[in-house]
């Protein structure tokens, strides 16, 4: 579904990416982590477009991205980002309805209804406008703006980064849920290790712009590589910390 082939990106005298070699097959759900300025919305953003390689080829469902019109390549690929990025002056049912109308698509009104029972929103919510949502509901609804068009491709961006701890993992395990449902392929870039481990299939973690370690989560864990074990050191700090109170 997505392929990277010895793709590197730079800026100036910047090295973002180095040589990535990546095959994503269907159905794959794959967390993308790594330290703070590590590449991983870069690496995310070459599969949709929004930055182009320096050198190597990124496909998406076999095709080279840089060879068609981003506009509809976009339009085929669900994106979610950290801060949603709803239109505000747009209705909910606008907004999650935008690609599908743009698509030509007809049944608009019956499509937002079932997005909003997917990500689990009151179907009163379509008449309503994003400043009139929380942080936690606006999250959802811009998830379902990413499937409005059933993408077979997801990539999600931090996407419930900025949520309070319960409601991330709410959202997590509807995700995890619905990417089954859907047979997607769902690429998520995360800061927080414990939620790549927990929620994906396999866990791509990158340092300096160099992939370090790609494994199921149990690999992981086990990995030696220094920047993995700095990525697991305050998660696992964490934990025991509170599985002392609790004793
Ligand atoms: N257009 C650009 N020109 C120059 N440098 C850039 C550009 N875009 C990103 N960078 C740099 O490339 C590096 C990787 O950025 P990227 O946003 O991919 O990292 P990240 O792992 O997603 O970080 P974070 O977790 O902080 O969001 C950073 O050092 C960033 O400053």
């Amino acid at each position: 579904m997505l392929e990277y082939a010895d793709v590197s990106v730079r800026r100036g005298t910047a090295t973002l990416l180095e040589n990535i070699t990546l095959a994503i097959p269907t159905g794959s759900f794959v967390a993308l982590t790594g330290s703070s300025g590590a590449g991983k919305t870069t690496l995310l953003r070459l599969a949709n477009r929004l930055v182009t390689a320096d050198t190597g080829e990124v496909r998406v469902a076999g095709k080279n991205v840089a060879a068609g019109d981003p506009a509809t390549l976009r339009r085929g690929i669900g994106y979610a980002i950290q801060g949603v990025g709803l239109f505000p002056h747009w209705t909910i049912a606008e907004n999650v309805a935008a690609v599908p109308r743009l698509l030509g698509h007809t049944g608009l009104a019956a499509r937002v209804a079932e997005l909003l029972e997917l990500v689990e929103l009151p179907r009163d919510f379509a008449a309503r406008y994003p400043r009139q949502l929380s942080g936690g509901q606006a999250s959802r609804v811009g998830l379902a703006r990413a499937l409005a068009a059933k993408p077979p491709l997801l990539l999600l961006d931090e996407p419930f980064g900025a949520l309070d701890p319960e409601t991330r993992a709410n959202l997590g395990d509807r995700l995890v849920a619905l990417h089954r449902e859907q047979n997607l392929t769902t690429l998520m870039v995360t800061h927080d290790l414990a939620d790549a481990l927990l929620r994906a299939d396999r866990v791509i973690v990158l340092d300096k712009g160099r992939i370090v370690a790609d494994a199921a989560p149990a690999g992981i864990v086990a990995s030696d590589h220094p920047a993995v074990r700095a990525l697991i050191a305050s998660p696992l700090a964490q934990a025991r910390r509170l599985a002392d109170l609790l004793a």
